[in-house]
């Protein structure tokens, strides 16, 4: 199957960012989030990011300008019944998605390829909730989307092999690397990082450093690019702990478990840069350590 429309549910970094790059590499994209601000906001955040590309000579005013009409903005989710694939990038709650699926369901045309870009969430599982698991599949883009090469993509249990390998040219069209991950929780790239992050948390929770001395350590010791601190705020603290829920009770091993830290800043709703606070302070000029 030729894939020409994408829909993308969810219109946060992640969304935003596959709205990014799948328009600049010819598809047309429908967006659709519940909310009219962040749907605002994704716009806003696609025409910045393009624009610093066009200042960077990355891509040409041309192509923003063509890539910028090919986004199109809906706070209905039938509108995505015409498109051919759809990939689902709403919040990190099993819930929500499998209501997504549910409702957008008796939208879609017969063959369109269903896919989450969910961080760690059972691809089987999901997809047995729809009525199309053959053509179901996780499509694991990275962030930030328009900078990051991978994509991981995972086969649920009854995915068929054209759905894997239209998928797999949407990356390759993208000018990314796809990686295949089995379906376990959290993949391949969460079941290594995510822990990582969670340990900092833990070095932080237990005294051992503070949120300037880890991250100056990994960054300057590891060779990391950001801090494990700094980049989990970059994630986001909520989808972090509901990672390490999803490992914790998918693996039924406590060396999953979520440091009691992670949880109380998520439960203040210090969920990172999206909220403005989460290991830093960002509502000054510096991000600011809060420990
Ligand atoms: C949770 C999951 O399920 C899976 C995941 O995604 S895990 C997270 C994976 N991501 C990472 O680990 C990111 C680690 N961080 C990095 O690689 C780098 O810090 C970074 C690329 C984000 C920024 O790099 P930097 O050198 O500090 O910044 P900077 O020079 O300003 O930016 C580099 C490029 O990124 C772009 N960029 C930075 N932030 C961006 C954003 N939020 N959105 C889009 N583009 C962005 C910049 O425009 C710049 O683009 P060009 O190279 O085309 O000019
Ligand atoms: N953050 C990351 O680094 C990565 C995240 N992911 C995965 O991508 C997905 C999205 O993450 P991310 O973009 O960071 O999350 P965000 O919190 O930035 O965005 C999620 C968006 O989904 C919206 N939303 C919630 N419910 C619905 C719904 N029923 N229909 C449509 N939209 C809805 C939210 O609206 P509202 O704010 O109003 O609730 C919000 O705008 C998650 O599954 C996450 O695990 C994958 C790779 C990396």
């Amino acid at each position: 199957m030729t894939i020409k429309s994408i829909g993308v549910i969810g219109a946060g970094q992640m969304g935003n960012g596959i709205a990014h790059v799948m328009a600049l590499a010819g598809y047309d994209v429908m967006l659709n989030d519940i909310s009219q601000d962040a749907l605002d906001a994704a716009i806003a955040g696609i025409d910045g990011n393009m624009g610093r590309q066009v200042g960077r000579g990355k891509i040409t005013e041309a192509d923003m300008q063509t890539a910028m009409k090919r986004i199109e903005t809906t706070l209905s989710l039938p509108d995505l019944g015409r498109t051919d694939l759809v990939i689902e990038a709403a919040t990190e709650r099993e819930s929500v998605k499998k209501a997504i699926f549910a409702d957008l369901q008796p939208h879609l045309k017969p063959e369109t390829i269903l896919t989450s870009n969910t961080s760690s969430i059972s691809i089987t599982r999901l997809a047995s909730r729809t009525d199309r698991p053959e053509r179901f599949m996780g499509f694991h883009f990275m962030n930030p989307v328009p900078i990051m090469q991978l994509v991981e993509l995972i086969r649920g249990i009854a995915t068929d092999e054209p759905t894997y390998t239209a998928c797999r040219e949407v990356v390759d069209r993208l000018g990314k690397t796809a990686a295949s991950a089995e379906d376990f929780p959290g993949f391949i790239v969460n079941r290594i990082l995510m822990p990582m992050i969670n340990e900092a948390v833990y070095t932080l929770y237990e005294g051992v450093g503070n949120v300037k001395s880890i991250d100056e350590s990994m960054k300057l010791g590891a060779n990391h690019p950001m801090g494990p601190l700094e980049l989990a705020d970059f994630i986001g603290l909520d989808t972090c702990l509901a990672i390490m829920n999803v490992l914790h009770d998918g693996l039924a091993d406590t060396k999953y478990r979520p440091c009691p830290l992670l949880t109380k800043y998520v439960e203040a709703g210090w969920l990172g840069r999206k909220t403005n606070r989460g290991f830093y302070d960002y509502r000054g000029d510096e991000p600011v350590p809060t420990r």
